[in-house]
């Protein structure tokens, strides 16, 4: 997902990516003191290598290097001589992001169903000023474009493992891109689809782009959602990785699907089909995930209403240019649902 980005990781020395207000190396004192003892002063004063010298075992930072590919955050990996380590830093957000991407890693991960870099920990950058970082596990990835089959049967496995108790929702809100995405939890996924999925992004449009137009449409469309919806009054919770696109989805060097920089939620589990128009899923994907998941009746009467919560989201994010999908979705709908 494409947004703004403030700084890049290439531009900075490594040691001070993730905070500026450490000891500088210009100063003489610093330069008199020995590797280690730099090592030391600056990880009091960086809290990222201070996690790395405490919890993570390190004692020496072998080499950081760029991680390109993201957008939001700048993505480091540090070589350490206890392993390596995926660091996420953001001058912009406080911790609130990150652990709320966190608590889905987490989440997916307890599944044990598809492999998800594990997070190991969250925290502000400084006590003065507004960044944050994430450290997880380092996962060395592969070239091969992937699995379709396996990357479907693990998706089914995790979507059909995880169940929820408390309906549909999550512990914590996240984003989706850049964008808010609320997940107070709820008992019934049309209500909450509706008001929590498809209202907060209309509102969004109308606060923002003042798209009174858009907003009536989505509006009747809202009311008209128990009729479009009718299958599913018994469709139950399962974790959903929630911006699963190709960006977020790559392989190990076993060959194995990672899944990355989730947004989830517990949904119903074909929305988690809502970014396929840039997923790249082929027949094997969907044979292999429909063996786990059963297909239900009406699924292709539904797939565009969950690609309209992603296509109002890219509207919101990136301009007027999605306007014309989210309005032909939207007619699609009101014309059969009279
Ligand atoms: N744990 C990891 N180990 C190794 N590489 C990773 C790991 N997590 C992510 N990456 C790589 O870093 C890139 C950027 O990560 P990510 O997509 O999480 O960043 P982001 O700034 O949140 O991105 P976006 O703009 O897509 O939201 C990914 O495309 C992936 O190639």
């Amino acid at each position: 997902m494409a947004a703004a980005v403030g700084l890049t990781a290439s531009s900075r020395s490594p040691f001070f990516a993730c905070n500026p207000v450490v000891v500088r190396p210009s100063s003489r004192a610093f330069a008199s003191r020995t590797p280690a003892l730099r090592l030391k002063i600056m990880a009091e004063s960086d809290p990222v290598l201070d996690w790395m010298m405490g919890e993570g075992g390190a004692t020496k930072i072998l080499r950081t290097s760029p991680v390109g590919g993201g957008c939001i955050s700048t993505a480091t990996r540090y070589d350490t001589d206890a392993g390596s380590f995926f660091v996420k830093s953001n001058r912009n957000t406080g911790p609130s992001m990150f652990e709320a991407e966190a608590a889905g890693l987490n989440a997916m991960h307890a599944t044990g169903t598809i492999r998800v870099p594990k997070p190991l920990k969250v925290g502000p950058l400084s006590s003065h000023s507004r960044g944050s970082f994430i450290i997880m596990e380092f996962i060395e990835m592969g070239s091969s474009r992937g699995n379709q089959t396996e990357l479907g049967r693990q998706l089914g496995e995790m979507h059909k493992a995880s169940s929820s108790e408390k309906g549909f929702g999550f512990d914590v809100d996240n984003t989706i891109g850049s964008t808010p995405q609320k997940n107070p939890w709820t008992g019934d996924w049309i209500t909450f689809f509706r008001d929590h999925r498809l209202g907060f992004q209309l509102q969004l449009i109308k606060d923002t782009y003042r798209d009174n137009d858009l907003y009536a449409k989505g509006q009747r469309l809202l009311e008209r959602l128990p009729v479009l919806m009718k299958d599913l009054d018994n469709v139950q919770p399962c974790l959903l990785h929630g911006d699963l696109w190709s960006g977020n989805v790559a392989t190990d060097t076993n060959g194995a699907p990672v899944i990355l920089d989730p947004a989830c939620y517990y949904g119903h589990n074909e929305a988690e089909f809502g970014m396929s128009w840039c997923a790249g899923f082929g027949p094997a994907f969907y044979d292999a995930y429909f063996k786990v998941m059963p297909k239900l009746p009406g699924f292709e009467q539904r797939t565009e209403l969950y690609k309209l919560y992603h296509y109002l989201n890219h509207y919101n994010l990136f301009g007027s240019g999605y306007r014309g999908s989210c309005t032909s979705i939207i007619d699609s709908y009101l014309a059969v649902a009279r």
